[in-house]
């Protein structure tokens, strides 16, 4: 399976690349991605890059060895600048800044307008480049890591081909940092537990996640179908034989049959704010015109707001479905300790849906 025949392309970069020495940004590398960027372009594919490095960037202004998150945040936002300067001078096409947070992913309407605003971007031939928007996240509202915020980006932009570039040349057996006799894997056609026992997580002080985020990354992506690519970005070969229709690294297959976007979306992009325990008996209510209510609820765990992602479980632990609220966790509790016969509420949600059935997720180990 090649590239050469995918239209739209997501291209992920990581810190190593930017700031191959820990600190500043440099253009060693990154020349040989903007090539490749101008190339696909010239091949009429379109292309959004998620590019990390702000932090290293930023770290060249800092004295500072073991900077605490705060000052993190302010590497990041003196670091974006000087890295978005150098895509656009090495790119040179025009580009456009789009700094993200979970929180934005996570809200159906902002998560439609980031991808109107890409898809009009590339419509109009500028390259996105994206990153976490550092400077004001939280851990609540972060992703955390580039290799799933690019593959949810990917996915938002119903992208043909996901390419994550890296400081290795792709997924080994172990990690070949450590081990001299580990081995590369070329294809991989599912991404089971025995994948994830042997993804490590980052040695480098640059790199966040390491192969575990590639491969939860790989497995959103390819869970729509996406081709999922891990490549070494330290070496010229990898974009040469991308171009050429080959594989220079890892390649996760993407699913036949993927998920349908919006079921995706709520799988794999959004992040349960809260849970409801509902009866046992309740849980054909998935495939079925059947609405869940009040009465069906055992409890309501956590806070959440009307239209926050909730997670839909048995009194056993069973994940049966992720699903948007319809009324806040503060009014679930209330209307479950009323009395179901008293009506002195003026909204009771006996008789009306508690979730809405439009993005509904069913989970597999339903
Ligand atoms: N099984 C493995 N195969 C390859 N690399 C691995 C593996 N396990 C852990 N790693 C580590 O993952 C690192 C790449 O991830 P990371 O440092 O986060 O890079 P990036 O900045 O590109 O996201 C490698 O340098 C390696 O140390
Ligand atoms: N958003 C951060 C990068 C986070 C991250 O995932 O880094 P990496 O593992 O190098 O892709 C930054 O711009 O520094």
């Amino acid at each position: 399976m090649s590239i050469t025949d995918k239209q739209r392309l997501v291209i992920k970069v990581g810190s190593a690349l930017i700031a191959p020495t820990n600190s500043g940004c440099s253009e060693k590398y990154l020349k040989n991605i903007a090539q490749f960027i101008h190339q696909c372009r010239l091949n009429d594919q379109q292309v959004v890059l998620v590019s990390s490095g702000s932090v290293a960037a930023g770290r060249q202004w800092f004295n500072d060895p073991a900077p605490s998150m705060a000052i993190k945040k302010a590497m990041a936002a003196a670091g974006q600048t000087s890295m978005m300067a150098m895509w656009d001078r090495l790119i040179n096409l025009p580009v456009a800044q789009i700094l993200l947070t979970h929180a934005d992913l996570c809200d159906r309407e902002r998560y439609v307008s980031i991808k109107e605003t890409i898809n009009s971007l590339l419509d109009n031939g500028i390259i996105p480049i994206v990153n976490e928007n550092d400077t004001v996240t939280s851990e609540e509202l972060k992703v955390g890591d580039n290799d799933n915020l690019a593959a949810m980006t990917a996915a938002a932009v119903n992208a043909d081909a996901f390419i994550m570039c890296t400081d290795v040349d792709g997924l080994y057996d172990k990690n070949p940092h450590k081990f001299s006799d580990a081995t590369l894997l070329k294809t991989i056609d599912t991404i089971d537990e025995r994948i994830y026992q042997m993804a490590g997580g980052a040695i480098s002080s640059t790199g966040t996640g390491g192969m575990q985020t590639k491969i939860e990354a790989a497995e959103k992506a390819t869970a729509q179908g996406i081709d999922t690519f891990i490549v070494n970005g330290f070496e010229a070969h990898s974009f040469h034989n991308l171009l050429e229709g080959q594989n220079p690294g890892s390649h996760f297959i993407g699913y036949e049959t993927p998920m349908e976007p919006s079921q995706h979306w709520m799988t794999h992009t959004t992040k349960a704010c809260g849970e409801v325990v509902i009866d046992e008996d309740k849980t054909g209510f998935t495939d079925s015109n059947e609405v869940l209510t009040s009465d069906d609820i055992i409890a309501v765990k956590g806070e959440f707001s009307v239209g926050d992602t909730i997670l839909l479980t048995t009194d056993d632990g069973t994940q049966v479905a992720k699903a948007t609220a319809n009324y806040s966790s503060c009014l679930l509790n209330y209307i479950k300790q009323e009395d179901s016969s008293d009506s002195s509420s003026a909204i009771q949600p006996q008789h009306h849906s508690i979730i809405s059935k439009k993005h509904l997720a069913v989970l597999e180990n339903a």
